[in-house]
Formats: C-alpha cells, sequence, structure tokens
C-alpha cells in the first residue's frame, strides 16, 4: 500500500486581514495615548464602518502612505459627545465602540443598518447602565442605543454571554479609561476563542487585565500604551480555500496562519482532518488537501467557532454520511438565522437536513441547480459558493456582493485559485 502524499505544488491562497484582529487593533490604540501603527488590516465594509465610526467619536486614523498601514492617534481619554455613531452591519462597531464612548463625557446615539437593528444589544446597554451611563429606554432589543455619560466607575458586573462575546470584549477594552477596577463574572460564554483575542491584544497594548477562577474577569485603571502590530490573515476567510481544497482533492496553502495564531477560528481544518483532508499546521503557515471524497459520519460542537459552522454544513452533502453540528444556537443572531438559512439553502439543492434549536444535521446528496438566498450574509455567499465548485455552473448566489462585509476580493481569488468558480455577472467590484 502506498501513503498518500499531498500534491507536491500547493496552490497559495491570498488572504486579507483579519477583521476582528483590525477593530479590536483599532479601538485599543484609540484607548491608547500616542500614534499606533496598524500593517496590513483588512479593509472592507465591516474594517471601514469601524474606522469611520472612530473617526466620528474624535479619533485620527489615516492612511500612512496608503491603507497597507493605518495610523490612529488616541487621546488616552474617552470621546467628547454629542456624537451620532453609524455601524452599518458591523457587530464588532455596534458592540465594542459605545462602552469607549461611555468612559467620555456627553450624548451618544449608536445606530446601524436594519440588519444591525435586529441584532441583541440589551445585555450591553444594561451593563452600561449598571457602570453609571444614563441608557434610554429602547424601543427594541436592537440599536439604537442612546446614553449620556460622564464617565464610567467601574465596578462589578455579571454578564450573560450565551448570545454574544462581543460585549464582554467590548467592555473589558474600554476598561482602563474607568475610573475603578472592573470585574466582570461572566456567564454561559459562546466564542471563547474571540475572548482570548481580546484579551492578548489588551496585552499586547499594555492593559492590566487578569483572569480569575470561574470566569472572572478583572481589568485595572491605567490606560492602553500605543503598540504597533501587523494583522494576521483572517482565519474564518481561510476556511472556504481550506474547505475548496477538501473538496476539488487540490491543495491551498495560506502563509502567515500557523500555530502562533490568536485566532480560533483556524482550528475548522480540524474538521476537515475529521472529513479526510490531509491538514498540515505549520509555525508559519497551514496547508490543506484533499484526498477524495469527504468521509461523514462525525457529530462536532462548533459554539467556539460559530463562523465556520457554514463552510462545513455547505460541503457536507459531499460526504459519504451524515455530519451533525451542533453548539450553534448563537449563529442564529448574526447577519442571518444562519442555521436556518443553511438548511433553506441545501434543501434547495434538494439535500435533506433536519435542524434543532442549536445544531443542524445534513444528509449526504448530489446538490442540484439553485439560486442562494444569501440574506444579505456574506458567509451564506462564500460558504454557498465553495459548494459549487464541486457542481460547477450550477449554483448562482442572490447577492454575491455581499461578501465585502470581510472580503471585497473574494470571488476574484477563489476564481485566481479555481477558475470554474464564476466570477458575478459584471465581474467583481
Ligand atoms: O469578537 C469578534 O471579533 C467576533 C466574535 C464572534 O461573534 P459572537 O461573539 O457574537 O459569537 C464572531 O462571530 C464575529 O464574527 C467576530
Ligand atoms: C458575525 C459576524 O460579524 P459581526 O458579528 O462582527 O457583525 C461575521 O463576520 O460572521
Amino acid at each position: 500500500m502506498t501513503t498518500w502524499q499531498p500534491p507536491v505544488t500547493a496552490l497559495t491562497a491570498r488572504i486579507p486581514g483579519s477583521k476582528s484582529i483590525t477593530n479590536r487593533a483599532l479601538l485599543l490604540a484609540a484607548v491608547a495615548r500616542g500614534t499606533t501603527g496598524i500593517r496590513a488590516p483588512l479593509v472592507s465594509d465591516d474594517t471601514l464602518a469601524f474606522r469611520t465610526a472612530l473617526t466620528t467619536l474624535g479619533v485620527t486614523v489615516r492612511s500612512a502612505p496608503d491603507d497597507r498601514c493605518w495610523e490612529v492617534t488616541g487621546t488616552g481619554r474617552g470621546p467628547t459627545g454629542p456624537a451620532r455613531v453609524w455601524c452599518a452591519d458591523a457587530g464588532t462597531a455596534a458592540r465594542f465602540l459605545p462602552p469607549f464612548a461611555a468612559t467620555g463625557q456627553g450624548e451618544f446615539v449608536f445606530d446601524g443598518s436594519a440588519q444591525l437593528r435586529a441584532r441583541p444589544q440589551r445585555p450591553l446597554a444594561e451593563a452600561l447602565a449598571r457602570l453609571g451611563a444614563a441608557v434610554r429606554p429602547a424601543p427594541e432589543d436592537g440599536p439604537p442605543l442612546h446614553f449620556d455619560t460622564t464617565g464610567l466607575d467601574g465596578g462589578r458586573l455579571v454578564l450573560d454571554s450565551s448570545m454574544s462575546s462581543q460585549y464582554l470584549s467590548g467592555l473589558l477594552m474600554a476598561a482602563p479609561l474607568m475610573r475603578a477596577p472592573l470585574t466582570v463574572d461572566v456567564h454561559h460564554l459562546v466564542s471563547r476563542p474571540y475572548l482570548d483575542m481580546t484579551l492578548a491584544l489588551m496585552r499586547h497594548f499594555g492593559a492590566d487585565v487578569t483572569e480569575g477562577p470561574h470566569g472572572r474577569i478583572t481589568v485595572r485603571p491605567g490606560g492602553c500604551a500605543p503598540a504597533d502590530l501587523v494583522v494576521e490573515p483572517d482565519a474564518s476567510t481561510a476556511s472556504y480555500v481550506f474547505a475548496a481544497a477538501a473538496v476539488t482533492g487540490r491543495a491551498v496553502t495560506v502563509p502567515g496562519l500557523g500555530t502562533r495564531s490568536v485566532q480560533g477560528d483556524l482550528r475548522f481544518v480540524e474538521a476537515l482532518r475529521r472529513a479526510g483532508a490531509h491538514v498540515e499546521v505549520g509555525e508559519t503557515a497551514t496547508t490543506v488537501a484533499g484526498t477524495g471524497p469527504l468521509r461523514g459520519g462525525f457529530d462536532i460542537d462548533m459554539g467556539d467557532i460559530s463562523d465556520t459552522f457554514m463552510t462545513l454544513a455547505a460541503i457536507a452533502p459531499l460526504a459519504d454520511a451524515p455530519v451533525t453540528v451542533r453548539g450553534v444556537a448563537h449563529a442564529r443572531l448574526k447577519e442571518s438565522d444562519r442555521v436556518a438559512a443553511v438548511a433553506e439553502n441545501l434543501r434547495a439543492c434538494g439535500i435533506t437536513c433536519e435542524e434543532g434549536p442549536d445544531r443542524l444535521t445534513v444528509h449526504p446528496g448530489t446538490p442540484r441547480p439553485a439560486r442562494i438566498a444569501c440574506h444579505r450574509d456574506h458567509r451564506i455567499a462564500m460558504a454557498f459558493s465553495v459548494l459549487g465548485l464541486a457542481v460547477p455552473g450550477t449554483l448562482t448566489l442572490d447577492d454575491p456582493h455581499c461578501v465585502a462585509k470581510t472580503f471585497p476580493g473574494f470571488h476574484a481569488e477563489l476564481h485566481r485559485l479555481f477558475p470554474e468558480h464564476p466570477l458575478p455577472p459584471g465581474g467583481p467590484r
């Protein structure tokens, strides 16, 4: 018997910077006093929305000299209102920026698109009220979030983080500007690796943050210090090219993503390994190679890395046995109800699937031609584009350009690597 060898020449993917690192770096640089250079930032709808929102709050951000480096000059203080801040579709802007603003002075309103308004915000509004902001009653659970503030005292909070980890990350990153230590007892945390990323970046910027037992986190006042950084490629985005390698039998390498990554979503490659792909995670690069038909017959909890569950679920029909993804109830609260949207689109392709409150089981099948309903969700568009590689010419997207939220060049890059991926009508934007 011969041992399977990965193809000698792996394709090298060009994956843009991490959204989550870029937006944390923008905020922590604004909290710091002085100038930070953010190299290789993601330039996409979500990070441009975050950058513009920071500018509305009076923080200076410039491209220096171009978008290969963003320079942020923080004042070491919270902002001064009044300000109306537009967060567009960006959950990170809507959840990270209000705590920062609340450490300043004056009146602030945070609002966004209809899609953002449909996403829950109440745990954050309640936490800000508890810390001393005068939060105006909101008609709905989501934005707009409207409050007056004279700065935050800090203190003790109990935070339900079962719907999102972003409220916690936002509160922690603003805490170096509070008047006294902030202690948070975190309950039912989802997306844990994003908290780890927040803590790692806060330490990079010199914040005094400690983790105690039983989910207790304490941040002491004292501000942050400017700290240049290079943004890693986005691991959630990389999931599409890794999955594409697995379904086409080719090999793809993503340089810049390896064992030292602070992004939990790189663990998606373990799901591909279970499905039979060959995976190599090196110190500075990761390679995935397809080895033949996908293997199914497994059940996987993706609650920590739920941005990648659609990538697996969309290709799961190609496996030789059912695949169950669980732990993803909070994925119903994102750009779309992602569990329902994946199930709806798989069924449109003639695939059988069963949905539970926090899980999805996908059965093997051959996808038939279908028009994919993206629900303005970049990840639905990107995940089903990968399925499309296995059945060329049969799947179309009703909104191919929604990928701009995190990867405006997605279609061009997937087409460069896998020419069978069609460019959207009129070409990529
Ligand atoms: O903190 C972050 O940068 C993010 C946290 C996750 O959200 P939840 O904590 O809401 O699951 C993730 O889905 C989102 O894309 C980015
Ligand atoms: C959930 C996402 O985005 P956000 O919550 O930052 O809007 C995402 O990018 O998949």
